[in-house]
């Protein structure tokens, strides 16, 4: 797994008075999700760490290598990013062309492409417009052309906006098999029930910093954290809520099988 690294980071858009400060972060979990309230920094850390923008100042590096000095190529091998808004992706007049275009950039074999469709369940849509897709269908569309890529690291900025519910079981079934199988996996959602279930780590960002580092169980039991990110504990723990018990459960599962759990979160 690659491991990612940020040093007294620092950006701050022009004109914009919000300010990103990361001081010291290592992401070195297969799965990682970023949490946190509308507007505190997830989709700009995302950005930085796919080399999209720049720290003002501050290192990024990937395996020791600092992201700004990475050939272009090399860069896009290494990090994809799923955009939030599968619009923002796509400009091919075809899903075929628009799959191929990444790999023909950097001189991957074509056959890849259709194994990337054939993974998000598109390969009867090689001739379609993308534009002429459902928005589910257009955002699994966008994540096969980082599929075909193959990057060691990959972005999702969102990615269950947009996909009805058998797409988000595909998508979260993909994920899991990317990150057992080396790869590493960092999803920005502020789907509780998801990140309490399917995180190895979790990231908590506030006004542009990262407050939170560990795991959904230390998320969940703690209400500072939880009101600072405005994040509402899994919907299982407010069902058990309701019944006066106040322990942590991170699936249905979980609360199945309370007894057994009995200070396993302890
Ligand atoms: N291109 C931009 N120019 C100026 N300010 C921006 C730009 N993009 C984002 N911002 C501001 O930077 C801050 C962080 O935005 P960002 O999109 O990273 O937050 P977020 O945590 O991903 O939010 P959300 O959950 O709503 O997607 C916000 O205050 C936003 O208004």
């Amino acid at each position: 797994m690659t491991m990612i690294s940020l040093n007294q980071v620092h950006y701050q858009y022009p004109g914009s008075t919000m300010k990103l400060a990361i001081e010291q972060l290592n992401i070195q979990h297969a799965l990682t999700t970023v949490v946190g309230a509308n507007g505190s920094g997830k989709s700009t850390l995302l950005k930085l760490l796919l080399g999209l923008y720049a720290p003002i100042q501050g290192t990024i590096s990937l395996e020791g290598q600092d992201l700004k000095a990475l050939p272009i190529k090399r860069k896009l091998q290494m990090i994809g990013l799923v955009f939030q808004n599968p619009n923002d992706q796509l400009f091919n007049a075809t899903v075929l062309q628009e799959v191929t275009w990444g790999i023909r950039q950097l001189g991957l074999g074509e056959q890849r492409a259709k194994a990337a469709l054939t993974q998000v369940g598109l390969e009867a849509e090689l001739t379609t417009n993308p534009y002429d897709l459902s928005l589910s269908k257009r955002q699994l569309l966008a994540i096969a052309t980082i599929l075909a890529i193959d990057p060691a690291i990959y972005l999702f900025d969102e990615p269950f906006s947009y996909l009805d519910f058998p797409a988000q079981q595909r998508i979260t079934a993909l994920m899991r098999q990317l990150s057992e199988t080396g790869h590493q996996v960092i999803v920005v959602t502020h789907d509780m029930d998801w990140v309490a279930t399917q995180s190895d780590e979790i990231l908590l960002m506030n006004q542009g910093t990262i407050q939170f580092q560990g795991t959904p169980a230390a998320l969940f039991t703690n209400h500072d954290f939880m009101e600072m990110g405005q994040i509402t504990p899994p919907r299982v723990m407010q069902i058990a809520k309701n019944f006066g018990d106040y322990e942590v459960y991170l699936s249905i599962e979980d609360y199945l099988n309370r007894d057994a759990l009995t200070n396993k979160f302890d």
